[in-house]
């Protein structure tokens, strides 16, 4: 059974007269790492959105778990897809780094002990203990980027969307970020990751989708699957 899955997908924005995406069919399983990659303005974050539901499609259907996407609210949909955005600054807004990434699991009603060690974990993971009671807006790109991951990856959901998740990652938080994927994809998560970073797709990604003109061009294995 695919995870995610767009059946006959066409999308426009309003008074925009050709359409962005057309006719996409794609399924997407929870496990394994798959990479969405194309030019600028192929529609890659377009299609992200419609996977959870920022956007609706139309024409066309997407599925999670074999029930149509309508069917759920954000926040159904927020519990079983952790989105990643392009721009960090979109998704931090709690007054330190430790509340931002503890804030999913109080809002999922985990007990304070284990808020704390995971939120713990998670700063020691992407070294960000230094930054734990840091306002997150006034860190670093790269510092917000590793905030944003910390706090969607702290509740495991069951798969991950990241729209550019290297931008602003030195080549050392990049290995980090590629490891920590592999190493959820191994625990049956799944995770679709949008990138131009070719070098970081090839060695995380089991899979490569490729979008041009709004249409998918073809899938393809990376050497990233055969060194696994
Ligand atoms: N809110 C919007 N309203 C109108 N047009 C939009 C909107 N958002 C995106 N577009 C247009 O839709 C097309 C696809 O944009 P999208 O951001 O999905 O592409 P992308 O492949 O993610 O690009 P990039 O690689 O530059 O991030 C572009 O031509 C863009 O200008």
């Amino acid at each position: 059974m695919a995870f995610l899955k767009l059946n006959e997908v066409s999308f426009s924005y309003p008074r925009q007269d050709r359409p962005v995406l057309s006719g996409i069919d794609l399924a997407l399983e929870q496990e394994g790492i798959a990479a969405l990659v194309g030019p600028n303005g192929s529609g890659k974050t377009t299609l992200t959105k419609l996977m959870v539901g920022i956007l609706s499609p139309s024409a066309g259907e997407v599925y999670l778990e074999e029930r149509s996407l309508r069917n759920f609210s954000l926040a159904q949909i927020g519990r079983r897809i952790g989105y990643i955005f392009q721009n960090p600054d979109h998704q931090l807004f709690c007054s330190t780094v430790a509340e931002e990434i503890g804030f999913g699991l109080k809002h999922r009603g985990w007990p304070l002990d284990a808020i704390t060690e995971r939120v713990k974990f998670l700063l020691d993971y992407f070294e960000l203990t230094p930054y734990r009671k840091a306002f997150p807006l006034h860190l670093s790109r790269g510092e917000k980027q590793r905030v944003a991951m910390a706090a969607v990856l702290a509740p495991e959901p069951a798969f991950l969307i990241l729209d550019e998740p290297t931008v602003g990652l030195d080549l050392y938080r990049k290995k980090l970020l590629g490891d920590y994927l592999k190493k959820i994809a191994r625990l049956g998560r799944g995770t679709l990751v949008v990138s131009h970073d070719h070098s970081f797709v090839q060695n995380t990604a089991d899979r490569v989708v490729v979008l041009e003109r709004g249409r998918i061009q073809g899938c393809e294995k990376t050497k990233g699957q055969e060194t696994r």
